[in-house]
Order: structure tokens, then C-alpha cells, then sequence
């Protein structure tokens, strides 16, 4: 898969590629099952017409040049994550479009021109409430209108789950509730971290239970406090594990607010700091607690593996 970085105005698409492309356009913050409906629409129609399938994201979010947003945005899928999901997905390219204040002005019209038209697009697909161009002006019926016949247009209906739509601001929801067997349903698979082996405090192998410490990636999101069941995956391996994102305040004292997120690894007993680790999110099991002591934190603990190796035995 071919990944294309572009901005406006300085680097467009001209000398970029002769490739004609079917494009699926959209954010895609967590490629999920809405997502992927568009995804497969634009892959359903490169087979069709025997050319290839592209999928055109933009970096960072629009809400951050929009909304005049100062804090850092955390995504579902980082880009380096969306851009592995897609490949997954056998798109053959990715157009990432720097999401700039020049960029934001383009009327609908000079959009489709510069983005569209010139990177040799023959058929487009979003969904049906994909808007673009200064102020989100232009519709999917602009973009069917402005096409002079140089493409086609498919526009994907509302993907909904129990009723509502699946839609990525949802899904943050879920993650900050912590409904991991929901973002689950949303994304069509757990939701993934990755981060890098970091040393803590070296208290868990005085308590029996040895964690690694992670120190996710920059600008991922990090689900609600508490305990979760999860799979870890450590140098090429899978394992299964819980995991306890929180404060710790058996130990520390709650004024110091610095989250830590720590995998106790199962059957597992290798040093690993340094490596990078990706998790799969699967269960919430409860919040996390004060206990009064290493004997009550100890047997709680032991209690949510038991749950999470059940929870796995029948998943
Ligand atoms: C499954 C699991 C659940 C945990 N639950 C709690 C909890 O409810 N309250 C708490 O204060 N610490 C909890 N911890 C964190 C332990 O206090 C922590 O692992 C220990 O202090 C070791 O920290 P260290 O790795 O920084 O040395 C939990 C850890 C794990 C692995
Ligand atoms: N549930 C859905 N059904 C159909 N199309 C969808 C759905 N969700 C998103 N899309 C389409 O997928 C593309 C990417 O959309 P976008 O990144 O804005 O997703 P979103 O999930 O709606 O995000 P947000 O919650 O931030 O509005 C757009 O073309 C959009 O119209």
C-alpha cells in the first residue's frame, strides 16, 4: 500500500501518481464498521472498474485548525494506526491531506479540483453526511454536481448499531465509560494501544504481581480508569492479561494525578523493558480502588484474573 502525503498549496498530487482511483474520503478516526462500509464501497467499485482504491484521511483533525482547539487531540487510531488498519483492509492507497488553515478556506469547488480531479479520482464515496470546502459548505449532492462527468459518486447510507449512529464520536464515549465489549461491537475489533515498556515504581513483583508499566504512544486515547481484561502482544507473541489504568491509591496519594498503565501478563516472566507492546482491549471488570493494604489489593487482584480467564475461556 502507498502512502501519499499532500498539503495545500504547495504539494498536490500532479506529479504523484497516473493511477486512476476509486477514493473513499472521510476522517476515519478508528476505521470503524461505519467506516469500513465506505471503505468497501470504494474497494467494491476499484474491483469493478479494474482500477485502484484509495482512501483520502486528513492529519491532524480538522477540529484542532477549526475550532482554534489548544489542547492535544487524542485519536482512536493514531495515523500510524488508521494507516495499518487500511492496509489490512487491502486498500492500495492512502492520500494524507495536511489539514492546514489554507486548506480549510477551498470552496467546494476548488476541493474537487485540486483533490479530486486531479489525483485522478474516476469515482467517489463518503458517507451520507460527509461535508467538505470552506465552512463544511459542500454536500455529496455538490460533490455529484461539480463532477462534470470526470467521476462518479456513491454515497454510503447510515450505518447504525442498536439505532444510533456508529460514528467516532461515539466511540469515544464508550472509551472514556470504559465499555470496552461495546467499542469492541463499534470498531469490529478491540481497540488497540500501543506504547513503548517503561519502568514504574517496581512495587507489582514485591506484591506477586509483576506489571509492565506502558507509555502509550503520543496522542492515543486512553480508556476510563480501572481494571480491564486485554491481550498483550510482546515481541511477535499474544498473551492475555489484566491491566489497571489509574492513579494507584492503595499507594499514592491522590493529589498526584499521573495515570499509569500497567499489564499484568500471564504464564509470563521475561524482562521487557524497552520493547514496543500493543494491547487489545476487551472487558471492563471494575474501578479501580483504595484498599487498605497489599493483603486486600493482592486478593482483589487475583479475583480479576480469575474473572478475565473466564471471561476469555467463553470468548
Ligand atoms: C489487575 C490490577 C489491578 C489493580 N488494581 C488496583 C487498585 O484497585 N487500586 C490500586 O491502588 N492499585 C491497583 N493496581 C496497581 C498496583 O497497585 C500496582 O500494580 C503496584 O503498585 C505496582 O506498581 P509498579 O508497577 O509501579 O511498581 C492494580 C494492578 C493490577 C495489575
Ligand atoms: N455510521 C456511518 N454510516 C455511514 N457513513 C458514515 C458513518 N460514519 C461515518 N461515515 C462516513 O465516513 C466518512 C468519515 O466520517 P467521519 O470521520 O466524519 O466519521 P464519524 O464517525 O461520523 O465522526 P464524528 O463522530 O467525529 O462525526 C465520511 O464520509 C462519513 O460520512
Amino acid at each position: 500500500m502507498e502512502v501519499y502525503h499532500v498539503s495545500y498549496p504547495n504539494h498536490l498530487f500532479k506529479n504523484e501518481t497516473n493511477d486512476a482511483y476509486a477514493l473513499a474520503i472521510g476522517f476515519f478516526d478508528g476505521v470503524h464498521t461505519g467506516h469500513q462500509a465506505v471503505i468497501q464501497e470504494a474497494l467494491y467499485k476499484g474491483k469493478e472498474r479494474n482500477i485502484k482504491t484509495a482512501v483520502m484521511t486528513f492529519d491532524p483533525h480538522p477540529s484542532l485548525v477549526l475550532g482554534g482547539r489548544k489542547e492535544q487531540i487524542f485519536y482512536i487510531t493514531p495515523l500510524e494506526q488508521k494507516i495499518e488498519v487500511l492496509k489490512e483492509l487491502q486498500v492500495d492507497a492512502v492520500f494524507v491531506v495536511r489539514f492546514t488553515s489554507d486548506f480549510a478556506r477551498l470552496t467546494p469547488a476548488e476541493f474537487i479540483e485540486s483533490f479530486i480531479k486531479q489525483a485522478n479520482v474516476k469515482h467517489v464515496t463518503a458517507g451520507f453526511d460527509f461535508s467538505f470546502g470552506a465552512f463544511g459548505k459542500g454536500t455529496m449532492e455538490d460533490m455529484e454536481q461539480l463532477s462534470e462527468g470526470k467521476y462518479t459518486v456513491t454515497v454510503v447510507g447510515k450505518q447504525e448499531l442498536s439505532g444510533e449512529k456508529i460514528s467516532s464520536t461515539r466511540i469515544r464515549e464508550e472509551l472514556k465509560a470504559g465499555n470496552m465489549e461495546n467499542v469492541k461491537e463499534l470498531l469490529g475489533r478491540p481497540f488497540m494501544l500501543s506504547g513503548v515498556v517503561v519502568h514504574g515504581d517496581k512495587r507489582g513483583r514485591t506484591i506477586d504481581f509483576p506489571t509492565a508499566n506502558i507509555q502509550p504512544t503520543e496522542g492515543q486515547f486512553t480508556p476510563a480508569t480501572g481494571v480491564y481484561a486485554v491481550k498483550i502482544r510482546v515481541q511477535e507473541k499474544w498473551y492475555y492479561g489484566v491491566c489497571n489504568v489509574g492513579y494507584k491509591p492503595t499507594f499514592n496519594n491522590p493529589d498526584e494525578k499521573r495515570l499509569s498503565i500497567e499489564v499484568h501478563i500471564f504464564d509470563f516472566n521475561q524482562s521487557i523493558y524497552g520493547e514496543e507492546v500493543v494491547v487489545h482491549w476487551y472487558k471492563r471488570i471494575r474501578s479501580e480502588q483504595k484498599f487498605n493494604g497489599i493483603d486486600e489489593l493482592k486478593a482483589q487482584i487475583t479475583k480479576d484474573k480469575l474473572v478475565a480467564i473466564d471471561y476469555f475461556g467463553q470468548a
